[in-house]
């Protein structure tokens, strides 16, 4: 398998990108009336709107190209068939079994997982049905209150993201609290406002080996502890979700209180599973089926819709030209949406960790910059803070803009002054401001020759800054399911467009180990290891002076 420079439509591309780079997305919107129904794809409850790229149709074919060139098509049934693609860790890749709704067999191994998969939901149900019910007791015999979420990355972000974006859809059965940090700080600052007797811990960790994780549990167990004074206790007041059943049992959480996932679920990718528990426990777990139904709508929409229509192959064929060939080499995410405040921070987990490498399936170097760097944060509040980069920056960040037709609350006229900011923002990065409509705007307010000089250059703004548009109907379980397995997919068609292993992450697994060692050295008696003088200077400040 030769690298994918190699392939007559990633050269053809390169030689696109030459020419593209000396177009403006003004001339191509003036040459072209229905650039917009040329490059925009709908699925229910998704528009999706690309005509703001840097691309034209000869740019798209090559594009198509080079999802067919790379196998696009084999990798994708793979995938769904349960081959382990994920190779250097041996696994399959399973996250779509946890939501495929048509119950159809998933092989692994020569195994239906179906059946695993759904005793699991009913384990799931019936749990969140007793606690939510009020039926689940603590040890003083008080129904739960509050649901203490410890987990971290991806047995984190996810289901946070999820249960912020649901929160207009709670009733106020329950509260969810996550803990992810290991600066203690944030547990205190939790555990501070609740009552041991009422509370329920979920610690979720797919190894249950994460010091960071492990840690808090410790500690939440102390707490609680000083209070209950019974271990028998604990039954009634730890859930664990776990692929680990060894390391549960030896943390001392009984067989009953341990949901289980498998291998083939990177934790990235693991809302789907168990570890999604305290979206359920919050939004009651009807509410968290319908998650997983919008993502299976859009599996099947990845599966049979073609190349020209699929929106998820779309984003990552527009994400590896932007980056791959235009240069591209960060990224925005950028919701008009309070309820998706923390897709960013999701996003980035889910495609840095990902696709954040460079070498190709066989090893060897990629001779091409991969992912972009992935950030952002809500629109409206970036608006305040980094637009000026985006607008006038001497770097291009290509955004997605994601927004929705109705808000989660109707308040006054805030929705059409949001949406008439998001369809602005995307106007201006794309037409830009040019000398004579700056000339005009300046003579129009009285500003005299003199001082439309000084300011010309200042106020000019090129534009030709690509954007691509996200409209959702509302964001409701089905839509955030909807649009985090178009992310999903996304990633996973970069990967192979890439030639990128996206299913591990060796860069994160080498961070988990490196802190032990000098744990060690941090106590009063601890004897210091060989640093850089850097390293070694701040251990000792430290320790000297903490
Ligand atoms: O669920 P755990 O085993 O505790 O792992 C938590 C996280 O650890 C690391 O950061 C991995 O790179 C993540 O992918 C994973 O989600």
């Amino acid at each position: 398998m030769g690298c994918r420079s190699e392939l007559s439509s990633w050269k053809a591309l390169e030689q696109s990108a030459t020419k593209l780079k000396q177009q403006h997305l003004k001339t191509l919107f003036a040459q072209d009336q229905a650039r917009f129904a040329k490059f925009s794809s709908q699925i229910p409850g998704v528009l999706y709107d690309y005509s703001k790229q840097l691309i034209d149709e000869e740019v798209f074919s090559q594009l198509i190209s080079l999802a067919e060139q790379t196998d696009i098509a084999t990798w994708r049934s793979k995938m769904f068939s349960g081959e382990k693609i994920n190779f250097t860790e041996q696994r399959a890749v399973l996250h779509v079994a946890l939501r495929n709704r048509s119950n159809s067999p998933v092989m692994v191994e020569g195994e239906d997982v179906m059946p695993l998969v759904n005793a699991e939901l009913a384990k799931m149900k019936a749990f969140t049905e007793k606690v939510r019910g009020g039926q689940w007791l603590g040890y003083t015999k008080k129904s739960v209150k509050d649901v203490v979420a410890i987990g971290v990355g991806g047995s984190n972000l996810g289901p946070q993201m999820v249960t912020e974006a649901l929160k207009n859809y709670a009733d106020d059965t329950l509260n969810v609290h996550y803990v992810s940090n290991v600066d203690g700080v944030q547990l205190a600052g939790v555990l501070n406002n609740l009552n041991p007797e009422t509370t329920m811990f979920v610690i979720s960790s797919k190894t249950f080996t994460t010091s960071e994780t492990m840690t808090n549990a410790r500690s939440a167990v102390k707490w609680f502890l000083r209070h209950a004074q019974s271990q028998e206790a604990i039954a009634k007041h730890f859930v664990a979700v776990s692929t680990n059943l060894e390391k549960t049992r030896e943390f001392g959480i009984a067989d009953e209180n341990v949901f289980t996932m498998w291998d083939w679920v990177g934790g990235r990718f693991s809302l789907w599973s168990a570890i999604g528990l305290p979206i359920a426990l919050y939004v009651g777990f009807e509410r968290f089926l319908e998650v997983l139904e919008g993502a299976f709508e859009v599996d099947e929409h990845f599966k049979h819709a073609s190349f020209d229509k699929n929106i998820p192959l779309i984003m990552a064929m527009l994400s590896v030209w932007n980056t791959s060939f235009l240069g591209y080499t960060a990224q925005a995410i950028l919701p008009y949406d309070q309820a998706l405040h923390m897709l960013p921070a999701y996003l980035q987990q889910g495609e840095m960790e990902s696709n954040g490498k460079h070498v190709t399936f066989a090893g060897e170097t990629v001779p091409y910059t991969t992912v972009p760097l992935i950030w952002g944060m809500t629109g409206i509040n970036g608006q305040h803070a980094f637009y000026q980069y985006l607008h006038q920056g001497n770097t291009i960040v290509p955004a997605d803009f994601i927004a929705s037709l109705k808000p989660q609350v109707e308040v006054g006229q805030h929705h059409d002054i949001l949406l008439s900011n998001f369809f602005a923002q995307t106007e201006a990065m794309m037409a830009g401001v040019d000398e004579q409509q700056v000339r005009a705007d300046l003579a129009a307010k009285g500003k005299s020759e003199q001082e439309i000089e000084q300011l010309l250059a200042h106020k000019i703004h090129q534009g030709n800054r690509p954007t691509t548009s996200i409209l959702l109907d509302v964001v409701d379980a089905k839509a955030i399911g909807r649009l985090i397995a178009l992310y999903e997919h996304k990633i996973f068609c970069q990967g192979i467009l890439l030639q990128i292993c996206s299913f591990d992450q060796w860069g994160v697994e080498l961070g988990k180990g490196l802190a032990s060692a000098i744990e060690a050295e941090l106590t009063k008696e601890g004897v210091s290891n060989p640093h850089d003088s850097s390293t070694a200077g701040l251990i000792a400040y430290y320790k000297n002076n903490r």
